[in-house]
């Protein structure tokens, strides 16, 4: 099937970081999409005239971009998001994990992995790396929930073996067992992709991390996803158990764990050696800038990510984040970056890059995070309803850019009126 899409599109095929001129964008612009791939793009009245039988998608009045694309966020919290407050340990004790502890029972498990999807496809986010659960029958009931949906997941079993509660705890065999079978079953499968995901290292022993090295080694092409110095209690405990190890990222790196398909979640507070290491393992920190202010985690400091050449994506951290919109952590990125002596300004051609491609670069999908031909047609569609004010700025914008500043100024799920994946609609806004 053949659409000829025509909206005032954005993207950033290139990164805005390295690359001057990285927002790319047409005021009145088409994408042709067949089968589900963008087959050519430009200005509509050249694609008009190039395909004149294509079927023609009207999106004007608002703004097309390419699906979000979360990095970090918790399959098992987003009941709990609200937790307003509390530092990471408290916050873990009182507000995550009892609720994690409830997806022992598969049923409501199903429930949770229903409101879950319909969250990020919801807030436009059509690739997601999930922390999945410690339940081995949570994690197929959200495989099975994002087969049906056609949500692109990246998510795996959550293992831990200490400091936790004990419902919540394995050993490195079954986490090893689990693991595999759950890789066997699902990575490759469809959109599916498996991340071995170890807790963090103040809730996984050295055996442990060796068992999570096992199935990187012997299952090539499955991600890796932790929690990396996020608050200054936690790394002062890493440090403790981890008497040998030179810092926090060594606890991973001496397991064999960082590299390539690498994603380590918050990074708040790292060595210069930790951030020369990540760099040259080319892996990427996952900002989750909502949750950090939330917890009172602290700055994120981006620029020493990026003069260090570490790669650096979105996460909304749901449920240490407050919502599943990353409009809302792209707008809470700036706002810090803005506070932060030193800080990064973030214009909205980064906020996008972070939001999309970023992403993609990340978890090593190059099919999607952009409107490149080619690529797959995952893309959310903007439109506030008549009467609102970011329907008066859409309005009354002097160009593209302008209304993409006051969609992550403004926007919310509410704005999102249709999500596709794949060229499919996978979101329709009532
Ligand atoms: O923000 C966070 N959320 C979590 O659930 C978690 N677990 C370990 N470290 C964490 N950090
Ligand atoms: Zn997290």
């Amino acid at each position: 099937m053949t659409t000829l899409y025509r909206a005032t599109f954005l993207h950033t095929p290139e990164n805005p970081f390295t690359h001057a001129e990285a927002l790319r964008a047409e005021a009145d612009g088409g994408l042709l999409v067949e089968g589900g791939v963008i087959r050519a793009r430009g200005a509509f009245t050249d694609l008009s005239a190039a395909y004149p039988d294509a079927p023609v998608t009207d999106l004007r009045g608002g703004l097309l971009l390419p699906g979000f694309i979360d990095t970090h966020v918790h399959l098992p919290q987003v009941r709990v998001i609200g937790g307003l407050g509390l530092p990471l340990l408290d916050w873990l004790d009182q507000c995550a994990l009892p609720e994690e502890a409830r997806m022992a029972d598969v049923a409501y498990a199903r429930g949770v992995a229903r409101d879950f999807t319909r969250g990020l496809l919801g807030a436009g986010t059509t690739t997601a790396l999930v922390f999945g659960s410690h339940f081995a029958g949570a994690v197929d009931a959200f495989f099975e929930e994002a087969a049906k949906t056609g949500l692109r997941a990246v998510t795996g079993l959550v293992v831990s073996d200490r400091l936790l509660r004990g419902e919540l705890h394995t050993t490195p065999e079954r986490a090893y067992t689990e693991g595999k079978a759950l890789i066997e079953r699902w990575h490759g499968v469809g959109r599916a992709l498996y991340a071995v995901t170890p807790r963090f290292s103040l809730s996984a022993s050295e055996g442990i991390l060796d068992a999570c090295a096992a199935l990187m080694r012997e299952h090539p092409g499955v991600r890796f996803t932790s929690h990396i110095n996020e608050n200054t209690r936690e790394i002062e405990v890493v440090r403790e158990l981890f008497p040998g190890a030179r810092d926090y990222l060594d606890t991973y790196e001496r397991a064999g764990l960082i590299g390539r398909h690498s994603v380590l979640a918050h990074n708040v507070h790292p060595s210069d050696r930790e951030l020369g290491v990540m760099a040259a393992a080319r892996c990427t920190a996952a900002h989750c800038p909502c949750s950090n202010s939330a917890l009172g985690s602290g700055f994120f400091p981006l620029r020493r990510h990026l003069d260090a050449g570490v790669h650096v994506a979105l996460g909304s951290d749901v449920g240490g984040g407050t919502g599943f919109s990353l409009l809302k952590e792209g707008l809470q990125a700036h706002f810090m970056q803005n506070l932060l002596p030193g800080g990064v300004p973030l214009n909205p051609a980064h906020l996008l890059y972070l939001a999309t491609k970023a992403g993609a670069e990340a978890l090593d999908l190059p099919e999607v995070g952009a409107f490149e031909p080619g690529q797959q047609f995952d893309a959310v569609h903007l439109a506030p309803a008549p009467g609102t004010p970011l329907d008066a700025v859409f309005r009354n914008a002097t160009s593209p850019e302008r209304a993409l500043a006051a969609a992550f100024a403004t926007g919310t799920p509410g704005d999102v009126a249709r999500v596709w994946i794949a060229g499919d609609a996978v979101h329709t806004r009532d």
